[in-house]
């Protein structure tokens, strides 16, 4: 979308206020060319000076105070739009499935949310500036009218002809300029990269020449290419509009008085608001790369929007403001579950299932299975985090609904492998900071990290001290059943025999259902029962008790 179109879209009431104080003040300063050239040409005569300065000054109070009110309104309406749409996007995404935003990609919904939004608060105040200059150049020509018809039809010939040139020109900048957002894209990923992999890299030379030499060397290149290359036809623009410039001077000293009568002190006036309009001419001109980019960003935020309005609006609405009810269940389960992975290619990828299962309320369960078995699947898959292709949850034997889905995932607290450690403990509030304190000394803990202040004051733990402070959040959040995906696997021999030995026990005690996947076979006897996963199937069922 353009992104004139896109700031008037978004900005309601008071997009038209700062239309019109920028209509204000473009046209004063229109007014102010014709006063100060009104008053060089009767400057000796005394009689007018008084009125023409009366004039001068008030024009000039009211430009500025339209100015000032039409920049400053600009600063609060763009920096209130980037903030609208950043929330309105993250709103969105919240709302968004897991398995959506795992496609997507969380590094290309940051760049979204941080460098493609920043474009529109750059340009905004730019292109006000130059929507101001344009309608002084509007009315500057009105002036060159006043003065002389020939001289305005000639000078609006000369800038249609630029105008017609330079869009010309600006047509083969616009693919260039995404193809120059996709090579940014690439660049960034390498430099992520390298910066996520610093300390690989910095074990082994190869890999560090190969991906800084072979790789992000050669797309820093490409990149540079492209932006030197849009550079240029930017350049040429630039070029046209400002020979444009001089060609219209020399169109109304030479060409003028060839073709009419005119007075020499008209033709005076004339090229002296052609030097006038200069600035302002350079002003609108300069703005309009900026305007081809910031467009460019819109049509990605436009897209991206529209794909997560589309993805929000395939699954039943969530309430986010408050909580579901509680589910009293005696056993959970998946009926005839079946789910596939598609490949980069969009070829069908891993598939699992059919499965069926069912959990007692209560009960410790433990699941095994070689790397790549699927247990992880399996468990995005029952704690309805991943659609099912085929088959569903249940709860006390009935299929879960999709209106019921978010009801169903407040029952679970999970730690997955790839966990995200919150410094705060977001949606608990009543927090007992003495038991708090002694959960984070049960977890050996104390020396390390305190709850302080509404935040624990250290995250930059070990992995096993941070799923250990993970481990806190669970059991704060004390939902009925607790999900761990090889929790215990960063974990020292003795942490890990608490944890088998006594954590567990304890939880089930309080009658937490527990369901972890593991490979420590050494405590298989704690669980009530282990199954065992292989391709995508649930393949024992090895009953302890
Ligand atoms: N996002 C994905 N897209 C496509 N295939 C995937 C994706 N994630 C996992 N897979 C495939 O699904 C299979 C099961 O993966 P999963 O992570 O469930 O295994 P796992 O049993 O938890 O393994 P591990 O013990 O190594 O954690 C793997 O073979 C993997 O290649």
């Amino acid at each position: 979308m353009n992104f004139l179109r896109f700031l008037w879209h978004e900005s309601g009431a008071m997009g038209r206020q700062i239309s019109f104080a920028t209509f204000c003040s473009g046209a004063i300063s229109g007014f102010l060319v014709t006063i100060i050239l009104g008053a060089a040409s009767t400057a000796t005569d005394n009689t007018k000076s008084f009125s023409n300065l009366l004039m001068f000054a008030v024009a000039l109070t009211g430009m500025m105070t339209a100015k000032r009110f039409s920049l400053r309104r600009a600063t609060v309406l763009t920096e209130g739009i980037v903030e609208k749409l950043r929330l309105r996007l993250a709103d969105k995404i919240r709302r968004a499935e897991l398995f959506y935003f795992e496609k997507i990609g969380a590094e290309r919904f940051h760049t979204l949310l941080t460098t493609e939004t920043q474009v529109i608060s750059n340009t905004a105040t730019m292109a006000i500036n130059a929507s101001a200059s344009a309608v002084m150049l509007v009315v500057a020509f009105g002036y060159i009218a006043f003065l002389s018809i020939p001289a305005f039809v000639l000078s609006l010939t000369a800038i249609s002809v630029t105008i017609i040139a330079y869009r010309l020109s600006l047509r083969s900048v616009d693919p260039l300029l995404r193809q120059t957002v996709e090579q940014e894209n690439r660049f960034f990923a390498l430099l992520g990269h390298l910066l996520k992999g610093f300390p690989e890299i910095k074990m082994n030379v190869r890999k560090n020449h190969d991906l800084f030499g072979q790789h992000l060397q050669p797309a820093a290149a490409t990149l540079r290419d492209l932006k030197v290359d849009t550079g240029h036809r930017f350049v040429n623009t630039t070029i046209i509009t400002h020979s444009a410039f001089y060609v219209l001077l020399a169109v109304v000293i030479f060409l003028l008085p060839r073709l009419s009568q005119v007075e020499p002190s008209v033709i005076v006036k004339i090229s002296a608001v052609v030097l006038f309009i200069f600035g302002p001419l350079a002003e609108v001109v300069g703005v309009l790369p900026f305007l081809a980019k910031a467009s460019v960003a819109i049509d990605a935020i436009e897209k991206m929007e529209q794909s997560l309005d589309r993805e929000v609006g395939s699954h039943p609405p969530v309430d986010l403001e408050n909580p579901p009810r509680s589910w009293d269940f005696e056993s959970v389960g998946v009926r005839d579950l079946r789910f596939q992975y598609e490949n980069a290619d969009g070829s069908p990828g891993y598939a699992l299932g059919p499965i069926n299962l069912t959990f007692k309320r209560g009960e410790t369960v433990f699941i095994k299975g070689g790397n790549g078995s699927g247990k992880s699947t399996f468990l995005k898959l029952f704690t309805g985090l991943y659609p099912p292709r085929a088959g569903c949850i249940t709860v006390n034997e009935k299929a879960v609904l999709g209106p019921q889905l978010q009801r169903y995932r407040e029952l679970f607290s999970i730690i997955f492998t790839d966990f995200h450690l919150f410094d705060r403990l977001y949606g608990l509030h009543a927090i007992d900071d003495e038991a708090l304190a002694q959960l984070i000394d049960d977890m050996e803990l104390t020396d390390k990290t305190a709850f302080q202040e509404g935040r624990f004051t250290n995250i930059e733990l070990s992995t096993g001290q941070r799923k250990r402070l993970a481990l806190i959040t669970v059991l704060l959040e004390n939902k009925p059943i607790l999900i761990f995906d090889e929790w215990a696997a960063d974990q020292d021999p003795t942490f890990r025999r608490h944890f088998y030995h006594e954590i567990l026990p304890a939880l089930k005690k309080e009658g937490k259902t527990i369901i972890a996947a593991t490979h420590d076979d050494h405590y298989f006897d704690t669980a009530d029962r282990v199954l065992g996963m292989d391709f995508g199937r649930f393949v024992a069922d090895e009953s302890n008790n």
